[in-house]
């Protein structure tokens, strides 16, 4: 079954469009976890991620369809963590949830090639769902990505307008009339065109930030055949009112994430006097269900 498809079977099982943010970082975790790290190394902050990553899996796996792990907080680690982000992928997986890895990979076409294998391969250790990819290489640099999700029922989320404030710099560049983040949707809608499933979805999703309304509607309607991953809610700014625009009708065709005001809901001062770090997991809990509650009733 096509990524496409599994994704919005996940989203209407679960009834919700969140997708938590799975950022491990030493400074933030809980006590109880940062506490039973004896010694600082990598080892041991590699095994309390995986734990932390893991429990929150447990915690939100009946509340939201997917997870992104973040790629940069377990290659911190070296080594150790990168045998923790695997160990966090397939619990993902064996739990259910689909898992969008956010590596934002690419090279020339032959070694995203071997990207492709590494993080949607069925035989690799970080073997995903899908991949957040980046367009600068051109064409030739994402059709590897693209034969991949062919053949292995995978995704991808492209960069189109990311939601940092400084992604302007190059994504809003004119070029021939158009702007770059808008020839970047031209080639998305492109590549969809002849691989749509039945409700008109292919493998290559988009990522518009939470942080750009306006220009997150304009890429609603410019990529009618694409799934998009939206960031930036939350701690970044974007609120329930700024995502709605990212929606079909129905609530389908885009899924919002959300990683520290989740898995850190324990320090957020709402949550803190109430839960506070012995209590996270029950944060994360209620952190999730209000971010659900927010987009049931604007999507
Ligand atoms: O445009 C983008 C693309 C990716 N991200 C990533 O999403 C999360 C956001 O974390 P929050 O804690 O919810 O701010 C993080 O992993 C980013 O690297 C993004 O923010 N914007």
């Amino acid at each position: 079954m096509s990524f496409a498809t599994r994704l919005a079977d996940a989203v209407r099982r679960t009834r919700s469009v969140t997708c938590v943010g799975l950022d491990p970082r030493k400074a933030s975790l809980p006590a109880p976890l940062r506490d039973a790290v004896s010694q600082d190394r990598p080892e041991e902050w590699a095994a309390a991620y995986t734990q932390f990553c893991c429990e929150i899996i447990d915690v939100v796996g009946d509340l939201v369809p997917c997870v992104k792990p973040q790629a940069a907080f377990f290659e911190q680690l070296g080594p150790a963590g990168m045998i923790s982000l695997g160990e966090v992928v397939a619990y993902a997986r064996s739990k259910n949830l689909l898992v969008i890895l956010d590596g934002k990979r690419n090279d020339i076409g032959s070694t995203a090639t071997a990207y492709a294998d590494a993080y949607l391969g069925a035989e690799s250790p970080w073997g995903s769902d899908s991949l957040t990819v980046s367009p600068y290489l051109g064409r030739d640099s994402i059709e590897p990505f693209v034969d991949v999700c062919d053949q292995r029922d995978a995704g991808i989320f492209v960069l189109v307008k990311t939601s940092n404030p400084g992604g302007g710099l190059l994504q809003n560049r004119q070029t021939d009339g158009q702007t770059v983040f808008q020839c970047v949707a031209e080639l998305l809608t492109e590549l969809n065109s002849s691989r749509q499933n039945a409700e008109g979805y292919g493998p290559l999703g988009a990522v518009v930030g939470a942080t750009y309304p306006q220009e997150l509607a304009e890429m609603r309607a410019a990529m009618p055949h694409s799934w998009i991953l939206i960031p930036g809610f939350g701690a970044q700014g974007g609120a329930a009112e700024d995502v709605k625009v990212g929606f079909h009708e129905g609530g389908m065709g885009a899924v919002v994430n959300s990683s520290r005001h989740i898995i850190f809901a324990h320090a957020r001062p709402e949550y803190a006097d109430k839960f506070g770090d012995a209590r996270w997991h029950d944060a994360v809990r209620a952190a999730t269900e209000q971010m659900n509650a927010q987009l049931d009733l604007v999507k």
